[in-house]
């Protein structure tokens, strides 16, 4: 009988999280049926997506949703075979028994075949993986960014930005970044952003947008919702579009977001926006991610992780991955 360790949502979150929110409990785990496997996770991502859905869709003393990169142990689905390595929606569990049906967005897949063994399996739920597609998607499927074009990006250090203006310049486009230290902005510049601003410590956002593109954007990449998506919504070139991919400055907020409404200037400059999921696209998911894994390996993309060791400092690592401040991708080794 295997045992696992799970973190639950002890109380749902007020404003931003706390570690006593959180609890560890242990879980019996029942023998697997046909069509399920038995997991065993090796990392376990850490995304803002966890905040930003809590309350929709967990309920109190649920176990945390999350996606892992997991070792199958034992198998009655021919898909995944003893041995064979799976990017799965397991929640915060260190063992798990799953269909591979996800709660909120990705099924279970198979770390892709072509995995080289020189490349990190944790890149599959970072760059490599939900947040490097949710930039490729948004850009290709929303954007549909073009050679020249000038596209914006708002929390552009984190797992999803990084990947953004990486691939705007594999695109031939001139990209603006955004990001709250001189860390981050010095090693956007590094990854070959045209131009990075630190907005702590600008005096006017509008200025700082203008003085970064004074012809203004052709699309925006929409990581961080509130003054900042106001700010850049004034920026936008006529006919310019937005792709909705979060709203990270909003989800701890517990009152209703108070901002000036976009119609008028929407209207003006005929803007498009749309948001988007990273599970829209499944069946391009495969193609894709060996896309990510060609551009990594020619050296065309550079990935970043902060990996926390511990299972039990899962909610330590969660608060500081909401926290903004460090670089990297967050990732948890189980040990
Ligand atoms: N639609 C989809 O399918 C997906 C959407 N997302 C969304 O993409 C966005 C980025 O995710 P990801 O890159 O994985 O996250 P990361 O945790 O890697 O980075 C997020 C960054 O956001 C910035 N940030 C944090 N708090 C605030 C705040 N209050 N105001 C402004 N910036 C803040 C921080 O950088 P700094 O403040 O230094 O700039 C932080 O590093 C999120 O909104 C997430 O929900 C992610 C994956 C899929
Ligand atoms: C309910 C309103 C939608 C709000 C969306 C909030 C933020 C956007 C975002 O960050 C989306 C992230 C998508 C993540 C997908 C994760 C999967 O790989 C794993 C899901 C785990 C599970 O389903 O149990």
């Amino acid at each position: 009988m295997v045992k696992a360790k799970v973190w639950t949502l002890r109380k749902y979150f007020v404003g931003f999280p706390k570690e006593s929110d959180f609890e560890l409990k242990e879980e019996t785990l029942p023998e697997i049926q046909n069509g399920e496997v038995l997991l065993e996770a090796v990392f376990l991502s850490l995304d803002p997506y966890m905040r930003a859905v809590s309350s929709a869709l967990m309920k109190e003393g649920d176990v945390m949703i999350g996606a892992q990169v997991a070792k199958v142990l034992q198998s009655k689905n021919p898909a995944f075979p003893v041995g064979c390595y799976v990017v799965a929606p397991g929640g915060w569990r260190t063992h798990s028994v799953t269909d591979g049906k996800a709660i909120f967005s990705l099924d279970m897949a198979r770390v892709h075949p072509d995995w080289p063994k020189d490349v990190p399996l944790s890149l599959a739920v970072g760059a490599l993986g939900m947040p490097g597609l949710a930039a490729l998607y948004g850009l290709e499927e929303i954007l549909q960014v073009k050679p020249g074009e000038i596209v914006l990006v708002s929390a552009a250090a984190g797992a999803v930005g990084t990947m953004v203006g990486q691939i705007c310049k594999i695109k031939g486009c001139k990209v603006v970044g955004s990001a709250g230290s001189e860390e981050k902005v010095a090693y956007l510049k590094e990854l070959g952003f045209d131009y990075v601003f630190n907005y702590k410590t600008i005096t006017s956002l509008d200025e700082a947008l203008k003085q970064a593109s004074p012809e203004g954007y052709d699309c925006y990449f929409e990581n961080v919702g509130g003054a900042f998506f106001t700010a850049a919504l004034n920026q936008m070139r006529p006919r310019g579009r937005i792709a909705v991919c979060g709203a990270i400055s909003l989800y701890n907020n517990t009152t209703p977001q108070m901002c000036p409404f976009p119609h008028m200037a929407m209207l003006a400059k005929s803007i498009r926006m749309e948001g988007f999921q990273v599970n829209q696209w499944p069946e391009k998911d495969e193609a894709s991610v060996k896309r990510l894994l060609t551009w990594l390996k020619e050296g065309r993309l550079k990935v970043k992780e902060n990996v926390t060791v511990g299972f039990e400092k899962m909610p330590a690592a969660f608060l500081q991955m909401l926290k903004g401040t460090e670089l990297g991708k967050a990732v948890v080794k189980v040990e």
